[in-house]
């Protein structure tokens, strides 16, 4: 069969598509694309966004002097206004405010990247759950199966979509999410790795079977060991903001300058006045727990086991910039 290359405005729409929440086949049918061509795009796409340096997609751009901007998302941008006031300010990206490119508006940080010699970087996406509990209301009052959800589901493993969900070829997304959930660490180990990139540019993002703590150990320590980084932050951690799909980006260069941070607010959210959270009393829906300091002492535990304790390794650098 002849593989013929998309151009590119094809490949952006296809994108932008997907993002709107179309799923592959009709955006296959639409554009009279092969669903297969239409499925290469998207993953690839998610690869390229999820291994940002220099970035250029639709959520997000360079922005001048040293800064990101990400696609807005108003429950992020309520997040960071906060976090600026926060003890956990020095552990996330210094938030600049709104602005607006094209037609789009975005949130303005630092980028994280701008002090590193060709760094490498991995994200692990923490916490004991990835949705919120209004995305479990919503979906059951108004259910919205999903088939680009249903094609990456199958994609992994043919066998894991019910009869029903097979006859509709689509899933739920909470659904989607709590199966990517107990198929990678997130439910065992309340932390997934979700993808590198080595200094070289080369990248992984193939990590959703990545599930048992040998299997972790394994990745974490063929794909960082020069990431020697030992994790003893975030103990002030706000009792009082309920963290769900946030990640810790790492980042280190060949000059031995490494960094830690969290990212991605766009599921973080306030708690009502006087209910607090201890993140790590396992959730039960109602008690909004996200296990985020679970998941933190077992990332703690392994790279320790990896890395070994303090001693000779470089404290964690937090942040890189001066205040
Ligand atoms: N401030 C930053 N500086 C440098 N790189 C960043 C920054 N924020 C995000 N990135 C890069 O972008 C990637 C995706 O970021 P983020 O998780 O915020 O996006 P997202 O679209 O909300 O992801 P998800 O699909 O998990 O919800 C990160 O893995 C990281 O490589
Ligand atoms: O990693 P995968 O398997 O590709 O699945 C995606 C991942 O769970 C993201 O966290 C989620 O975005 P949010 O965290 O923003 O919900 C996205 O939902 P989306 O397709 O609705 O953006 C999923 O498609």
């Amino acid at each position: 069969m002849v593989h013929r290359e998309l151009p590119k405005y094809q490949k952006d729409l296809i994108v932008q598509r997907y993002q709107s929440g179309e799923g592959y086949k009709r955006i296959s049918k639409e554009l009279n694309i092969p669903w297969h061509t239409v499925k290469i795009v998207i993953i690839k796409w998610r690869k390229y966004v999820s291994s940002l340096s220099s970035v250029s997609t639709g959520s997000f751009h360079v922005g001048d002097y040293g800064t990101l901007l990400k696609r807005f998302c108003e429950g992020e941008q309520q997040c960071y206004l906060r976090l600026m006031e926060d003890t956990l300010r020095p552990f996330v990206p210094l938030y600049h405010g709104v602005v607006q490119h094209g037609e789009q508006d975005y949130n303005m940080m630092d980028n994280l990247l701008t002090h590193f010699n060709t760094p490498a970087i991995m994200d692990c996406k923490m916490g004991s759950r990835t949705y919120l509990e209004e995305e479990l209301v919503t979906a059951r009052e108004r259910p919205q199966p999903r088939n680009d959800m249903y094609e990456k589901m199958v994609a992994v493993d043919p066998e894991a979509p019910t009869v029903q969900e097979r006859a509709q070829q689509a899933v739920l997304k909470t659904r989607y999410m709590q199966w990517r959930e107990t198929l990678s660490s997130t439910a065992s180990l309340g932390f997934r790795i979700e993808g590198f990139r080595k200094a070289n540019g080369e990248c992984q993002t193939n990590f959703k079977r990545t599930k048992s703590r040998e299997q972790v150990v394994e990745i974490l320590f063929q794909n960082g060991s020069n990431c020697n980084v030992f994790l003893q932050v975030l103990a002030d951690f706000a009792v009082s903001l309920q963290v769900v799909g946030s990640s810790l980006l790492f980042v280190h260069d060949w000059t031995g300058k490494t960094g830690v941070w969290m990212i991605d607010f766009g599921k973080t959210v306030s708690l009502p006045t006087h209910h607090t959270l201890d993140h790590r009393t396992p959730w039960a829906e109602g008690n909004r727990e996200d296990g985020y300091l679970w998941g933190l002492d077992n990332l703690i535990d392994v790279l320790t086991d990896i890395f070994g304790e303090a001693e000779g390794t470089p404290a964690l650098t937090c942040s890189t910039r001066q205040d």
